[in-house]
């Protein structure tokens, strides 16, 4: 069942053009030596460059605006400090960030992080991406991520709305339904977010949409917690669908159990597949049975409620296995869906899932993949879904509860679901046409990339030099 093999020969397809590889290196060394130690927005938009740079050189209007020398400037990044109290009385103070990234299509937006690990390299590049996620949705939203290196684990509800509200405190002049509309992320869900919206509505005497994720109660869209793992398996259904097949009875592997892994399992059980594998940072559980309803409804209890950790899986279901300080890319699979944090998939795990056969990964977290392990699936020409298309589902569905805070009313389950689904689908049509430049398998990362580029890009010009 688990193997690690690493024995796979790569079929020769180019990643970037000989054309272009001068570009693309001097391109880089201008961004590292202006961004120094920032790994992960090198890392993201290197990604990015490598597929995007051939369009620009092929377009003079791009390359006489300077447009990717301007795309990866955020237009500001605020920084402040957040006092809180713990139970104990004693005082804490943490770092957080706003990075409104480019607001060329429409107001800032996307998520905050709560993790101890949180940089403003990690914030960069989450901001990065999400403003050509957000182009990809087509829908009027800019770019932008936040959070703070605080750590929600092990903390009370009392400490969490102590944090919360000190960090709105910052956060409110910053933000605003038509400038900046913030969201969860990793450590942030609908608790944070009632804390923070309860925080911005005391000091500013407004009730406005300048939050999404809201409780339904006040102002939140239906299917906005399910949206990005919905929206994830929809995404790898068109896929499927693309080479006549479908994700019904095959075999799935998700790594995370929180927000995004959760309801990507509970979609693949719509679908009729069969997810066998949930993780944490403390290692992860295989159950051959497979993950269904019953099961998933006591992970959600654990994981939502109870706040607990996925090895007690083991003991409520006795015939699943935990395997501590490991991850599930050693199990066979026909689709794997990383749905925790960067860089989950090391080169190593890439070729692993690949000996294994695997037909199909669409990313669920932001950017999981190693850019070495990228380029090993780009390369096998397997069904691969950069997370920029495939977990945009949940900006969508913010977009879509905006909107309905705009208009003051709110469409029903059916009525959000449906517009997710043709969302998703029109995105997987958007990366088909630009993803290829002769024949073979679809290059979904190109055709992403380049596909959330050229809205932004034909906005900032029309702006002219702004
Ligand atoms: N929520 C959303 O709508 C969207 C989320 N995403 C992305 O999806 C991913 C998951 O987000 P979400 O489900 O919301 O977050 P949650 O906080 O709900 O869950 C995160 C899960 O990932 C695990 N995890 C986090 N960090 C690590 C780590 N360093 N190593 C191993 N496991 C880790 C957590 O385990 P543990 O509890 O042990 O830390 C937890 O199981 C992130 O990359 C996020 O940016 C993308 C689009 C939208
Ligand atoms: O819903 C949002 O605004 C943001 C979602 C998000 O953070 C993401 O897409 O990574």
């Amino acid at each position: 069942m688990l193997t690690t093999s690493t024995d796979v020969t790569p079929v020769p397809v180019t990643i970037v053009p000989d054309s272009c590889q001068d570009e693309v290196q001097s391109f880089m060394h201008g961004l590292e030596r202006r961004n120094p130690g920032e790994v992960e927005f090198h890392q993201a938009v290197q990604e990015f460059v490598e597929t995007v740079m051939p369009f620009v050189m092929d377009h003079q209007k791009y390359r006489d605006a300077q447009i990717l020398e301007r795309m990866t400037e955020p237009d500001r990044i605020v920084i402040f400090r957040v006092t809180w109290q713990d139970d104990s009385g004693q005082i804490r103070a943490n770092r957080a960030w706003r990075v409104q990234f480019n607001n060329s299509i429409g107001p800032y937006k996307g998520g905050l992080r709560f993790h101890p690990d949180v940089t403003l390299s990690v914030l960069k590049f989450l901001g990065f991406e999400q403003t050509f996620k957000n182009s990809l949705t087509g829908l009027p939203m800019g770019g932008a991520k936040g959070g703070a290196n605080f750590n929600p684990k092990g903390k009370s509800d009392s400490e969490v709305m102590r944090f919360c509200q000190s960090m709105m405190t910052e956060l409110q002049r910053h933000i605003g339904e038509d400038t900046d509309v913030p969201a969860g992320d990793i450590g942030v869900s609908g608790r944070e977010i009632s804390y923070l919206f309860g925080q911005y509505k005391r000091l500013a005497n407004r009730y406005a949409g300048i939050l999404t994720g809201k409780g339904l109660s006040f102002g939140g869209s239906q299917v906005r917690t399910e949206a990005t793992g919905y929206g994830c398996v929809y995404f790898c259904e068109n896929m499927f669908r693309h080479v006549g097949d479908s994700l019904a009875g095959k075999r799935c592997i998700v790594s995370g159990s929180g927000n995004v892994a959760i309801y990507t399992v509970e979609k693949l059980n719509h679908l009729g597949a069969k997810a066998v594998t949930l993780s944490d940072s403390s290692g992860f559980i295989y159950d051959p049975d497979g993950i269904d309803a019953d099961k998933l409804a006591w992970v959600k209890d654990l994981k939502e409620v109870r706040r607990g950790r996925i090895a007690e899986y083991t003991e409520r279901f006795p015939h699943a296995s935990f395997y501590p300080d490991a991850n599930p890319w050693g199990v066979e699979a026909d689709a794997a869906f990383p749905s925790a944090t960067q860089n989950e998939i090391s080169l190593e795990d890439a070729q692993t899932l690949l000996k294994n056969g695997v037909r199909a990964v669409a990313e669920g977290a932001n950017m999981p993949t190693v850019i070495e392990g990228a380029h090993a699936f780009m390369k096998a020409g397997i069904l691969y879904a950069p997370s920029k298309a495939a977990n945009a589902g949940g900006v969508a569905v913010s977009g879509l509860e905006q909107s309905q805070n705009a208009l003051r009313i709110s469409w029903g389950r059916e009525e959000v679901d449906k517009r997710l689904q043709d969302i998703m689908s029109d995105i997987h049509d958007k990366c088909v046409h630009y993803a290829n430049d002769g024949g073979g398998p679809v290059n979904y990362v190109r055709g992403a990339n380049i596909a959330g580029f050229v809205k932004v890009a034909d906005a900032m010009l029309a702006y002219g030099a702004v």
